[in-house]
């Protein structure tokens, strides 16, 4: 009897401008996997909140806007993700400094990170023939049997640095959002320490395809 091959999973988590998005997007278009985005879900949901006028500190808007995550639209392909949400298409709408300022708030609402979570691994359990998941707790709340689990990190300035050649604008300004993002975010999960069984890459000197290249040889020495 052979046994049956289930789909590959590969999680990734990391902090703020580590690389996860766009080096996960390659590694999976390497390997012909689906991508799944999480960080989008819960920027759709912050965009959700400030559409209708309200804060995502305020817990009770945050659960409000939660009624509505049934009409989330979140792609898989890693050529190109689309994110809708109550109707609108957010793809572009969500990258703004405005949710990225705002999306904190989200993610220290409990019910909301649940409701997700549970989005999020009916996807990866729908995914052929594999997919990359990438945010803070794949390795370790969302998929914690994934096939392979990293996490990317690389040195605080260089992410600062990454970011600021993306958005442009003043470079201090970039710095500080990015690190208070962290520090908020870090309260509610630990995505600066690797769990066990998670393979710490840090791509401070690594180059970008030095970095999709470390993980994509990590998927294939695990799963041949
Ligand atoms: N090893 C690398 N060398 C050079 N640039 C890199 C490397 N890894 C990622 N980058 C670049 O760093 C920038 C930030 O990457 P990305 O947006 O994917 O980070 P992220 O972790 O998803 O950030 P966030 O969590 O804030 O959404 C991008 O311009 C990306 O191309
Ligand atoms: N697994 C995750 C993913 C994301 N978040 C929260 O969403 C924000 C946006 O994520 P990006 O990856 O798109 O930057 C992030 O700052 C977290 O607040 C999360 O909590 N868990």
């Amino acid at each position: 009897m052979s046994a049956e091959r289930r789909a590959t999973v590969v999680a990734i988590d990391g902090p703020a401008g580590s690389g996860k998005s766009s080096v996960a997007r390659a590694v999976a278009r390497e390997l012909g996997f689906r991508f799944l985005d999480t960080g989008a879900a819960y920027r759709a949901l912050a965009w959700l909140v400030l559409e209708r006028g309200g804060d995502t500190d305020d817990e009770p808007t945050v659960l409000a806007a939660l009624e509505r995550l049934g009409t989330l639209e979140l792609t898989v392909e890693p050529a190109g993700q689309r994110v809708a949400i109550d109707g609108h298409d957010v793809t572009e709408a969500i990258r703004s400094e405005r949710i990225s300022a705002a999306v904190s708030g989200v993610a220290r609402t409990l019910p909301a990170r649940s409701a997700v979570n549970e989005r999020f691994r009916a996807i990866i359990a729908d995914a052929e023939p594999g997919i990359v998941a990438e945010g803070r707790d794949i390795t370790t709340v969302v998929a914690p049997d994934a096939d392979v689990r990293v996490l990317l990190t690389a040195d605080e300035a260089v992410r600062i640095r990454r970011r600021f050649g993306d958005v442009g604008g003043d470079e201090f300004q970039v710095g500080a959002r990015l690190a208070a993002r962290d520090a908020s975010d870090s309260k509610v999960i630990d995505f600066l320490t690797a769990a066990d069984g998670v393979t710490v890459v840090d791509s401070t000197d690594l180059t970008f395809d030095e970095t999709v290249d470390a993980i994509v040889r990590l998927v294939r020495d695990r799963v041949s």
